[in-house]
Parts: structure tokens; C-alpha cells; sequence
């Protein structure tokens, strides 16, 4: 690398993405963010003994819907024990999550957050210390994103979350998100101030054989790619340069737009103002890397992956059909929508999706950015209706890279997403390589809590749920959960409860948005860290008995023993755990804890 460096920035100035006007930034005043300390008012509707609505569906039936072969073959740990939870003296077989507990302690039921929160881990969040901090912050989901780090670097990260899974008693699931076949900029030592009019030379060659300021590109046809009077993108705008001249392997740009290139920067190519899509637009969804990367992944079983620039459903097919021949455990398969070829197929990508991802920051560089927000709200309620927890992100909080308050606008950006009822908001550089990690998970956390408040009171974010399958089972399933969250609503129930092996009532229950939080009980951890990424599902781990009655009254003493829940609190009880050898036996009771 021959350019000029940026002297005193260290490695990752990632603060420097962030193109807010410096001087004109106001820190004093900081919103009122703290936990909300207002408790949850008990206000459980006398109702004088169990009643049940039951449906028996053959096991068969049960099983063609809810088959997963993968999942089948085990990696269904017993569950890691949490010392938090056993620390009180009885060794039971239920396990909570330690930040949640604390939540609900703190807020009460009804006030506990219901929107997710995804950190990504970079050099600032890395440590056991700050791994510890995120999550005891909020974080639900961890990611690591394949486009910096060696696998290396990604295993020691897996090994401290599983580590602190298991002694500090967190649930924090992994999603592994894959580079894509993007281009951008070769690996600089040190990142680059671009002035107005200043020269370079991007190049397919290694930018030290090079004379001059030589930037490396990844993408062998580029040159024949761009034209001269084209603007070359950087990281969505963070810079732009004009082809001046192509001289084989090199192409000589000039700075328009100054700021800084920063090291495997993303770059996308405009001409006349529109995106120009040219050879680099047939490149692979999935690279020879990236497949490197999914091994990767099923060999540390992670539980989510995410897939860069999807185009189409195709992708996502072929990626689920390898992990089911491959995986021994469920790995889910979440659709990044970031790519211009994406958005006229969000129907399909949506369907063959476990979940989905907005990937604003990309989409906002191969889309126009006040197309943006439409495309947002089109992809939440298609998962919504069909289903499937979407992840909002990028750009929530890009000043807190560098600031420890929010802007105002960030505020209400995030108040948006919630009020949108996406299962998740996601944090990139504020949380991988900005200044306030912490800071940045408690102000998603205040601003979901307060506004999943006002909503509730206000009755926003409700939308039509169409019927998802016409199979019986499936549709009792999908009944059963409509009913409970009706009946919760209109209760003022405190918590609907659900009892599910593989997590898939707990995920009709999600979709139907209910007032109170779902707390889903599951027998294995996976099921657990994968539930931790959907809406309003407060995930424990419980080992099952033969007897489903027996489960729901031993759960009311565990949960009472660690004062979770109150004799006299009004619970709707969903279950459809199948006793062995017996038909499954789907259930809605209405309990009051004994
Ligand atoms: N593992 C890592 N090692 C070093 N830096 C990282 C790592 N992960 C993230 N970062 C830094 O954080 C910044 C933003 O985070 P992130 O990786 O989410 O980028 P992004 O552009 O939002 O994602 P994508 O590349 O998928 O579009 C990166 O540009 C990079 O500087
Ligand atoms: C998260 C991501 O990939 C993006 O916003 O581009
Ligand atoms: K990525
Ligand atoms: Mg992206």
C-alpha cells in the first residue's frame, strides 16, 4: 500500500465512517434512557380453575410438519447448566437466562423488552470482559461477520460466548455472517485520507508494485467494468472517486467526494446515476470463500448464518439443502436484503428463508437511500405475516461509533423499527470497533422498552396475519396460537407459557404479537439460543417428564422459587409436547399460578 496514511488513528478508526459533522454535535443533553422503573401492574383476571381447549393430531401428521432431520440427530445438549440458577441451592432441571431474569426482575413481566438486540463482535467487544458486558447489556445474538478475522480469530470468540453461556448462565446465539461476493478494497495497513482532487490508481495488480497511490480491488473485471466518467462508491458514499483513465490492470481515479477509504471498503460503480451493473452484478452470492466460511460454521455449530447480497431464493435453497445433508444440528439460514436484485424478489427470498436480515448500509449503496425505508417496512411485515423474525440493520446508532449519546434522528429511527415490530435491531460498527459498545446496547434497550410500551397502550404495529400453510396440523398449530395470544390480550394475562421441543409454537406465538411475553420452554439449549433471536419469546430450558401436567405445575414452583412469577398471576398455557408413544396433544389452558 503506497497511499498516504492517516497518521494517529491506530488500525480501526471506524469512527471515521461516521460523517456527522463534528463541531456541530450538542453532547450535553442525553435523553432519559435508564431502565423504566415503573413495575408492572398485577392485574390478573380472577378466573376460578383450569379450563382447556384440546386437539389431538396423530403423531404422523405431527411429525410431517414439524420434521427437521438435522435436528434429529442430536446436538441437543442436555443443556448447559447455568451456575446463576443453580447457585440457589437446588439443582433443578430449568434454566434462565441470567439478563433476563434480571429484567424481569427489574421491570416486571409486563415491561420486559420484547425487540431483540444483535451486537456484532469486532476488536472493541472481542475480550471475555467485553463479551461479558454485552450481554449482561442485552445482547441476545452475537455475529461475526466473515469479511474481517481469520477463522482463527472467529473460533476464540465462539469459545469465550459458549464459555460464558455455560458458567454465567446467558443464551446468547451465534450468527455467522458470510462475506458475499462483493468488491471492495484490498487490506490497507493503515487508512487513507482522500482529499478533493487528490489522484489514485485502483488496481487488479498488488498495489506495491504500483507507482503512486495504489488502492488493490478484489474483483478481477473491473476494469472492464467501469467506464471513464464513472463515479466509483466507496462504503456507500463514505467516498467518491471519478474514472479518469483505464491503463490495463490500473485505473486512475480522482476524488469528488473526500473523506476516508478504510481498509476492504466496499465499492459499488455509478454512471449517470444509476448503479451499473455489469459483469460485477453476475458474481456469485456464495464465493469458493464463503462455502470455506460454512464449513466453518457447521464445524463450530453456530446457529445462525447469514447470507450476504441474496438475489434470489435460489441461493438460500441450495445453502439449506447442503446444511440439512451436512449440519448435525439446525442451523438457520437467515437472507441478508441488501442487494439491488433482491427487492423484486423479496416474495420468494422471504418464503425460503428461516429469517431475514435488512441490511441498510449495502442496500443503501445499490438502491436510492429514500427508497430505503419502503423497502424496510415491505420486508418486516412479509416476515411478519409469513412468520419469519427479521433483523433490522445498520446505521441505527452510527454516531455512537464515536459519541456516547445518540442523535436525536437515531432515536427515532430505532423507535420506528419497534414500532414496525421487527423481531430485532442490530448494532455493526457501533458495537465491532466504536468507542461505546455498552452505551450503545442500553440505548436499544431503553428506546425498545419505552416505545414497546406506548405501542402496546396505543395498539400500533398491528397488521393482518394471513393463514400460513392449509395442512391441518400446521393450521391447528397456527390456530391454537392465535387463540392463546387473543385470549392473553383480552385476559391481561401476565405471560403466555408454551412448552415446545423444536421452538415452532413458540415462533407462531411471536408472530401474533401478544401483549404479554412468551416465556417458551424448551429441553435443549439450541432450541433456547436460536428462540432468543424471535420477538417477545423469553426462552428457558426445562427437561421435560412424561406427564404435560406435571411439567406446567413444576414450572409454577421453579419459577416461584425464583420469583418470577406470583401465586394468583393469570398464565395461558400453550403446549404440544407429544408424551412417548402417544398421540401429540396440543393444548390451551388458563391458569392462575397455584
Ligand atoms: N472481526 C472484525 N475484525 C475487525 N474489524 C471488524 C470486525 N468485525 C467488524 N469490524 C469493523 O466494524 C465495521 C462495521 O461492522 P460490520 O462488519 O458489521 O460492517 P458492515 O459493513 O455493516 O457489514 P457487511 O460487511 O456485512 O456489509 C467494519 O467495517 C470493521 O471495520
Ligand atoms: C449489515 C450489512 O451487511 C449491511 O448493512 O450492509
Ligand atoms: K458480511
Ligand atoms: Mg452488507
Amino acid at each position: 500500500m503506497q497511499g498516504r496514511a492517516l497518521g494517529g488513528l491506530g488500525p480501526v478508526p471506524q469512527a471515521l465512517r461516521c460523517r456527522a459533522p463534528l463541531s456541530l454535535r450538542c453532547p450535553a443533553q442525553r435523553p432519559h434512557l435508564g431502565p423504566s422503573a415503573r413495575q408492572a401492574k398485577n392485574e390478573s383476571v380472577k378466573f376460578p380453575r383450569a379450563e382447556q381447549a384440546t386437539s389431538t393430531v396423530p403423531a404422523e401428521q405431527e411429525q410431517q410438519h414439524e420434521v427437521q432431520p438435522a435436528e434429529s440427530n442430536g446436538n441437543a445438549p442436555s443443556g448447559v447448566k447455568s451456575t446463576e440458577n443453580i447457585s440457589h441451592g437446588h439443582k433443578s432441571d430449568l434454566e434462565v437466562d441470567s439478563v433476563l431474569a434480571k429484567e424481569l426482575g427489574e421491570n416486571g413481566f409486563r415491561s420486559t423488552r420484547r425487540t431483540k438486540i444483535v451486537a456484532t463482535i469486532g476488536p472493541a467487544t472481542c475480550s471475555e470482559e467485553m463479551l461479558e458486558i454485552l450481554a449482561t447489556s442485552g445482547m441476545n445474538v452475537a455475529r461475526l461477520n466473515m469479511c474481517h478475522g481469520t477463522h482463527d480469530w472467529h473460533t476464540a470468540v465462539i469459545e469465550r460466548i459458549r464459555k460464558l453461556n455455560k458458567l454465567k448462565g446467558f443464551s446468547v446465539a451465534i450468527m455467522l455472517d458470510t462475506e458475499g461476493s462483493e468488491v471492495h478494497t484490498s487490506e490497507l495497513e493503515h487508512p487513507l485520507k482522500a482529499e478533493v482532487g487528490e489522484e489514485f490508481v485502483l488496481t487488479i495488480r498488488d498495489p506495491k508494485t504500483v507507482e503512486g497511490s495504489a488502492i488493490g480491488v478484489s474483483y478481477d473485471a473491473f476494469v472492464d467494468d467501469v467506464q471513464v466518467g464513472d463515479l466509483v462508491v466507496v462504503d456507500g458514499g463514505m467516498v467518491s472517486l471519478e474514472v479518469k483513465q483505464k491503463m490495463g490492470p490500473d485505473v486512475k481515479v480522482v476524488v469528488v467526494d473526500p473523506g476516508i477509504v478504510l481498509s476492504r471498503a466496499n465499492l459499488t460503480f455509478r454512471r449517470n446515476g444509476g448503479l451499473v451493473r455489469a459483469r460485477n452484478s453476475m458474481l456469485p452470492v456464495l464465493s469458493s470463500k464463503d462455502w470455506l466460511d460454512i464449513d466453518f460454521a457447521i464445524r463450530q455449530k453456530v446457529d445462525f448464518i447469514a447470507v450476504s447480497f441474496v438475489k434470489s431464493a435460489d441461493v438460500i435453497k441450495n445453502l439449506k439443502s447442503y446444511l440439512n445433508s451436512r449440519a448435525d444440528k439446525v442451523i438457520e439460514v437467515i437472507a441478508k436484503v441488501e442487494s439491488h436484485d433482491s427487492v423484486p424478489n423479496i416474495e420468494e427470498i422471504v418464503e425460503a428463508s428461516d429469517a431475514v436480515m435488512v441490511a441498510r448500509g449495502d442496500l443503501g449503496a445499490q438502491i436510492p437511500l429514500e427508497d430505503v425505508p419502503s423497502v424496510q417496512k415491505e420486508v418486516v411485515v412479509r416476515c411478519r405475516q409469513a412468520g419469519k423474525p427479521v433483523i433490522v440493520a445498520s446505521h441505527l446508532l452510527q454516531s455512537m461509533i464515536e459519541y456516547p449519546t445518540p442523535t436525536r434522528a437515531e432515536v427515532a429511527d430505532i423507535a420506528d423499527v419497534v414500532r414496525q415490530r421487527a423481531d430485532a435491531l442490530m448494532l455493526s460498527g457501533e458495537s465491532a470497533a466504536g468507542a461505546y459498545p455498552e452505551k450503545a446496547v442500553g440505548v436499544l434497550r431503553a428506546v425498545a422498552t419505552r416505545i414497546e410500551e406506548w405501542c402496546r397502550q396505543e395498539k400500533h404495529g398491528q397488521i393482518v396475519l394471513p393463514q400460513l400453510t392449509d395442512r391441518l396440523d400446521g393450521r391447528v398449530s397456527e390456530e391454537l396460537c392465535a387463540s392463546a395470544a387473543q385470549m392473553a390480550n383480552n385476559l391481561n394475562a401476565r405471560a403466555i407459557f408454551v412448552y415446545t421441543r423444536r421452538g415452532y409454537m413458540a415462533n407462531f406465538l411471536s408472530r401474533c404479537r401478544p401483549d404479554c411475553p412468551i416465556f417458551a420452554f424448551t429441553d435443549k439449549q439450541d432450541v433456547r439460543q436460536r428462540l432468543n433471536l424471535r420477538w417477545g419469546v423469553m426462552p428457558f430450558r426445562l427437561d421435560f417428564g412424561a406427564d404435560p401436567e406435571e411439567n406446567v405445575d413444576r414450572t409454577f414452583a421453579l419459577l416461584k422459587r425464583r420469583d418470577l412469577v406470583q401465586k394468583g398471576d393469570l398464565v395461558v398455557v400453550v403446549s404440544d409436547i407429544r408424551p412417548p408413544n402417544e398421540d401429540v396433544v396440543r393444548s390451551v389452558q388458563i391458569r392462575h399460578v397455584p
